[in-house]
């Protein structure tokens, strides 16, 4: 079978150049685009040389529409306005669709699914294995547990990160409110400041902390009445992020149109 082709968004990005390490060293999957925000000073370079590998001969463009006319999929690591720009010119290519960029809003998130009657879309705030697994946990912890226990998610990034709370304190969140039945939106406490009574029970707080260069820590902390349960993950490296990422897209390849997300690419649904 040929090689699957990818076109990795944000290619000058951190995760972008993640990406492109990995799929090098990925049989079955090969990159032929690489996509930069109009007026970059990295368009025009070579993605491989920018990853620290040798010249892979793919040179940044910001030109998806031609880039997409011979590739099969779109891994997008970038920032909203960018994502949704791509959105409807992966569908209309009949791209797979691999989204990871965060701080998504809910009209953004509508964009994307209003695609996904004819185009494959993979998104999630986190493509990691352990993260994924720990959400599978969290909903579980949730549902057996009562009110009495407060649900907190701490998280953590490298001073750069724009958007907070996380993608994935958000997943986090949402585990945790399908555990317990309720909807994230009207149960959670964010930014917490200054004269802010006490905690309304049944919430679901974040607190989100930036410095140095910490990958991604996250916790979810059940604070009961005299014990407390805490479950953490801790990433260490970018590159399980875009291993994920590659894996999502070869599990996508061919799959009928659809929204999808890492839960279903790793096999959780049932979890
Ligand atoms: N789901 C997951 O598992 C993970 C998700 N992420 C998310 O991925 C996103 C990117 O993170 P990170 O790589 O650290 O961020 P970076 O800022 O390092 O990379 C983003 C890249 O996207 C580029 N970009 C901006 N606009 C466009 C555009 N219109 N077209 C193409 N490229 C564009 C930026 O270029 P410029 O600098 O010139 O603006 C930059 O090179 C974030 O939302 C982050 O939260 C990160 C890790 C894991
Ligand atoms: O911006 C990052 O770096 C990360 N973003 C994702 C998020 O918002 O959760 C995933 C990971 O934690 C790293």
């Amino acid at each position: 079978m040929a090689d699957m082709r990818l076109i990795v968004a944000g290619a000058g990005g951190r995760m972008g150049r993640a990406l492109v390490r990995v799929i090098s060293e990925t049989p079955g999957a090969v990159v032929v685009g690489a996509l930069e925000a109009p007026g970059s000073a990295l368009l025009g370079k070579d993605a491989g040389v920018l990853a620290g590998l040798p010249a892979n001969g793919v040179e940044l463009s910001a030109d998806l529409w031609k880039l997409s006319a011979n590739a099969d999929a779109i891994m997008d690591f970038t920032v909203p306005a960018a994502t949704i720009a791509n959105v409807a010119i992966a569908a209309e290519r009949g791209l797979v669709h691999i989204i990871g960029t965060t701080g998504l809003s809910a009209s953004d998130m509508a964009v994307i699914k209003s695609v996904t009657s004819r185009a494959v879309v993979v998104q999630s705030g986190n493509m990691s294995l352990g993260v994924n697994l720990l959400a599978a946990l969290v909903k579980r912890v949730a549902a057996s547990l009562d009110e009495s226990f407060d649900v907190e998610i701490v998280e953590m990034h490298h001073k750069a990160k724009i958007d907070a709370p996380s993608g994935t304190a958000f997943l986090l969140g949402e585990a945790a409110a399908a555990g317990r039945g309720v909807d994230l939106h009207t149960h959670s406490a964010r930014g917490r400041d200054g004269q802010t009574g006490a905690r309304r029970s049944g919430d679901i707080g974040f607190a989100s902390l930036r410095g140095g260069t910490v990958t991604g820590d996250h916790s979810v902390i059940f604070a009961g009445p005299m014990e407390r349960i805490e479950l953490t993950h801790r990433a260490e490296d970018r590159t399980m992020f875009a291993q994920g990422a590659v894996k999502a897209a070869l599990w996508a390849h061919g799959k009928k149109p659809g929204f999808y997300t890492m839960t279903d690419v790793l096999g959780l649904t049932d979890f």
